[in-house]
């Protein structure tokens, strides 16, 4: 497609409320341009309020949306060219294929021809060239979805936002048009903004995560980045699986820290944490970075073996902790990896230098 030039997307102090409670509270994020960032958070966060404010389908409270040097605040909605995508598809299901992609054309009056040419090189596009002549309900849930990307895409918009676009298909489906949507967006070189509330999809088609809960902003960062470094305990939480451990901070080492466990058992932490002695905290592991050792070792917590289960290629044990806490372990496993017995007892060693250390929600500084 030629003639498209991407723009950054800002959104600065984006602050709504639907009557008296606010959804979304100073959210302020940029989308550099011709990337795609993940507005991703649990239901009620906010995210669709986000995106119907850049849609311009509601007035915010307070705050600033640019695309490139454009104020969007002061444009209705049908001057802001942008591209949407629902999950519901929102066909019209008396129009053809062909006829859903030409009618935001139509609605911008391009001439007869130009609209043809322009539905043909959509219909490729998204690889459905032979179907132009089917109404939606002749086609799977897949294909109405990849119309409803041509449709979007066909007046040549300079931002897509995708409000959970694929929450109707199956998990293969989800996959095959994430893949699709990767290589659409490649070509196109178009600012996007997916809202989703599935980690994995937002980890696999974003190159930067806006992770929201409560209409906040609780992270920024690169999927990697959200993984490996959250910010915080609700971020931790959120995506990916996390172990967690109420704890009080017992000593602080120049290059150690030790955490007494509410069931009495000490971690020692390699590194000094920014606590006070004394403070209550929540330590958090991934299941990948606990292993099943046979022996009382440092930082190994005493357990009873609930059940084992492979799942693809790991395996992936539910541990009970002596003090009747769960604690998952996952490993790798190949055709000798042994399964060890429910009821098995056996030492979780935690691999400290990968947990992370949350002040205790409640406390001042959480
Ligand atoms: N039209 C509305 N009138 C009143 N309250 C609303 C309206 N739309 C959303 N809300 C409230 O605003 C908050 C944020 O809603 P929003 O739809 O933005 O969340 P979301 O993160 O997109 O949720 P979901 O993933 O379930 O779609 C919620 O508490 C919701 O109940």
């Amino acid at each position: 497609m030629s003639g498209l030039i991407a723009n950054t997307l800002s959104v600065q102090g984006l602050t709504h409320s639907y009557g008296g409670a606010a959804a979304v509270d100073e959210v302020s994020f940029t989308v550099p341009a011709g990337e795609i960032a993940a507005l991703l958070g649990p239901s009620g966060c906010g995210k669709s309020t986000v995106l119907r404010a850049i849609a311009g389908l509601v007035s915010p409270r307070s705050g600033s949306i640019m695309l490139g040097d454009a104020d969007l605040g002061h444009l209705p909605a049908r001057e802001r060219g942008i591209g949407m995508v629902f999950q519901n598809y929102a066909l019209f299901p008396h129009l053809t294929v062909a006829e859903n992609i030409a009618y935001p054309l139509a609605c911008q009056h391009v001439g007869r021809t130009e609209r043809r040419e322009r539905v043909t090189e959509m219909l490729e596009l998204v690889r459905l060239a032979d179907y132009a002549k089917r109404l939606p309900r002749e086609l799977s849930g897949g294909q109405q979805q990849r119309v409803a990307v041509a449709r979007a895409l066909a007046p040549s918009p300079s931002l897509l936002l995708l409000d959970e676009p694929f929450g109707a298909l199956d998990r293969a489906l989800r996959f095959d048009l994430q893949v699709e949507m990767l290589r659409l967006q490649k070509t196109l070189g178009i600012t996007t903004l997916i809202v989703t509330h599935d980690q994995e999809e937002a980890q696999s088609l974003a190159s930067s995560l806006v992770l929201m809960n409560k209409g906040r902003i609780e992270q920024i960062d690169t999927p990697m980045a959200v993984y490996d470094r959250p910010q915080t305990l609700f971020v931790n939480r959120f995506i990916g699986q996390a172990n967690q451990f109420e704890a009080i901070v017992e000593t602080l080492e120049t290059n150690a820290t030790i955490l007494r466990l509410r069931s009495g058992e000490a971690l020692s932490l390699p590194r000094r944490l920014d606590f006070v002695t004394g403070a209550a905290v929540v330590a958090t592991c991934r299941p990948e970075h606990v292993s099943l050792v046979d022996a009382p070792a440092a930082n190994a917590l005493a357990a009873t073996v609930g059940v084992s289960v492979p799942l693809g290629p790991s395996l992936v044990h539910d541990l009970i902790l002596a003090n009747g806490g769960e604690l998952r372990a996952s490993q790798a496993r190949g055709p000798e990896t042994l399964v060890p017995a429910a009821g098995s007892t056996v030492f979780a060693s935690i691999d400290t230098a990968r947990c992370h250390v949350f002040p205790a929600p409640g406390t001042p500084s959480a």
